[in-house]
């Protein structure tokens, strides 16, 4: 048995109750084959294989917060710090009652191999919670955000970890945590971002993710002879992500006619009214029912089991930007079947491993998330160098550097996949060029 498989056993019996985690291991690793082919003695002998798959260590606590009724609620707080080898640990925090910890670990090794893609110093964790922010008040979600932070506080900071937002934390929970750190540990510094413009805050911070999807695609399809002039996008989702992806895809002369939320899906042909999407999603925190009662042209269909939502609609483009496993393989044959030429993930993991596999053999451009959806994760680290000086750039200085990062990560990972024989295998190419970083690091660090 190689190396890989030997560790692919070895990682499946430790952690047989995390199958995401598992999932995002076997990705990373199927794709690592030539370049551990070629070191096998160096990484073997080092165990650089075991050791990028185990974090660095796993944090696991209660989180005790008092409802509006007067009830003590309990609920479970994670962090994992996974690798450091390259910067201080980073990556946001999830509020979600499907959060578990094969989840947050699954998150925080893919962060390791994105915050490596970004070319900026950056190690990679992940947090959050199973505690549910919907329907909640804003006293509760305090609550429960200086709760959390109460316990955090204790081993992130501005050198050592830096969280940030994720499904269900934005700018709202940041600035409660922030508040609470500032209270606990009384100093001042960039421990988190995404943070509110007024207290250390970057400009385009908010659009980055969205933003930062649609640069890499425009990218691809420019070194394809093509452009996004004209294309039909379908995109899940209803969030920050997809938000912003939307917005940027129109300013660039597509049309984005596809949103969704956990509820249901719109499909409006005239394209999505992005500034009524917000209102609704960003504003009112309302559900997407709203933006079809606003909108004549909106159609709004109940999400169903075994039915493809977004995916049903024939576009040119697919970015899928809500959660992961939300594109699977029958959606994926839908999608090819519809002519789908290029699919990027702007949410986390969100195509199955049989999806993937069936745009890379159906000759789709597919990129994954670990390099396209990094503008986020960039312009949090470029959040986090403004606050070491000090100063604040403009939003057209930032929007600029994460272009840059967006279009060299796209050659990056597309020359790594040539390097090993694998041209237009960007998923390859991505965990290839991300590994080889983090993992020269770890070798000249000694063992660790
Ligand atoms: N924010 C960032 O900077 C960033 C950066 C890189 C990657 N990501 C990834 O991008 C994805 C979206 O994050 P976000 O920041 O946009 O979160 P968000 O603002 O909380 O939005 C998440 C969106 O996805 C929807 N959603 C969640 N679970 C769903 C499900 N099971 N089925 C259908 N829709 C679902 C949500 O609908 P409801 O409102 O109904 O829950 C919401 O519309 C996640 O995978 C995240 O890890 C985020
Ligand atoms: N949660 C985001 C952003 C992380 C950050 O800005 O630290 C991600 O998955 O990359």
């Amino acid at each position: 048995m190689g190396y890989v498989d030997e560790v692919l056993e070895l990682v499946s019996k430790k952690n047989a109750d995390q199958p995401e985690f598992l999932q995002a291991v076997t990705e990373v690793l199927n794709t690592l084959r030539p370049v551990v082919d070629a070191n096998e003695e160096l990484y073997r002998s080092n165990a650089i294989l075991e050791r990028i798959t185990e974090p660095d260590r796993v944090l696991m606590f209660r989180v005790p917060w008092v409802d509006d009724k007067g009830q003590v609620q309990v609920n479970r707080g994670f962090r994992v710090q996974f690798n450091n080898a390259i910067g201080p640990y980073k990556g946001g925090l999830r509020l979600h009652p499907s959060v578990n910890l094969g989840i947050i670990k699954f998150l925080g090794f893919e962060q390791v191999f994105k915050n490596s893609l970004t070319s900026l110093p950056i190690g990679g964790g992940k947090g959050g919670s199973d505690f549910d922010p919907k329907g909640k008040s804003d006293r509760e979600i305090m609550a429960f955000c200086q709760s959390f932070m109460t316990e955090l506080c204790k081993y992130i900071g501005a050198d050592v970890d830096v969280p940030a937002g994720d499904i269900g934390t934005g700018a709202r929970e940041i600035g409660f945590m922030f508040g609470q750190y500032k209270r606990i540990r009384g100093t001042y510094e960039g421990v988190l971002t995404g943070k509110g413009l007024s207290y250390g805050g970057s400009l385009a911070r908010t659009e980055a993710t969205g933003y930062g999807l649609l640069y890499i695609t425009e990218e691809l399809m420019k070194c394809h002879g093509d452009s996004l002039e004209g294309k039909t996008i379908a995109v899940s989702g209803a969030g920050n992500v997809a938000i912003y992806a939307i917005q940027k895809a129109q300013q660039l002369g597509a049309k984005v006619v596809t949103c969704s939320d956990s509820t249901g899906w719109i499909y409006d042909p005239e394209g999505i009214d992005v500034e009524l999407l917000r209102e609704v999603k960003e504003v009112k925190r309302a559900r997407l029912t709203e933006y079809a009662a606003a909108r004549k042209s909106a159609e709004y269909h109940e999400k169903k089991n075994g039915e493809h939502g977004v995916w049903s609609v024939k576009c040119d483009i697919a970015l899928p930007c809500a959660t992961q496993n939300e594109l699977d393989l029958e959606d994926a044959k839908q999608l090819v079947a519809n002519g789908v030429k290029a699919v990027c993930e702007g949410a986390n993991m969100p195509t199955t491993l049989e999806a993937t596999e069936y745009f890379q053999n159906n000759g789709v451009m597919f990129i994954c998330g670990k390099a396209a959806n990094a503008g986020g994760v960039a312009t949090s680290a470029l959040e986090m160098s403004q606050n070491s000086e000090r100063l604040s750039w403009t939003f057209e200085e930032v929007d600029a550097k994460l272009k840059n990062i967006m279009v060299n990560i796209y050659h990056n990972i597309d020359d790594a996949a040539k390097r090993y024989g694998m041209e237009g295998n960007y998923v390859a190419g991505a965990n290839i060029a991300g590994f080889e970083k983090v993992v020269n690091a770890m070798l000249a660090q000694g063992v660790y």
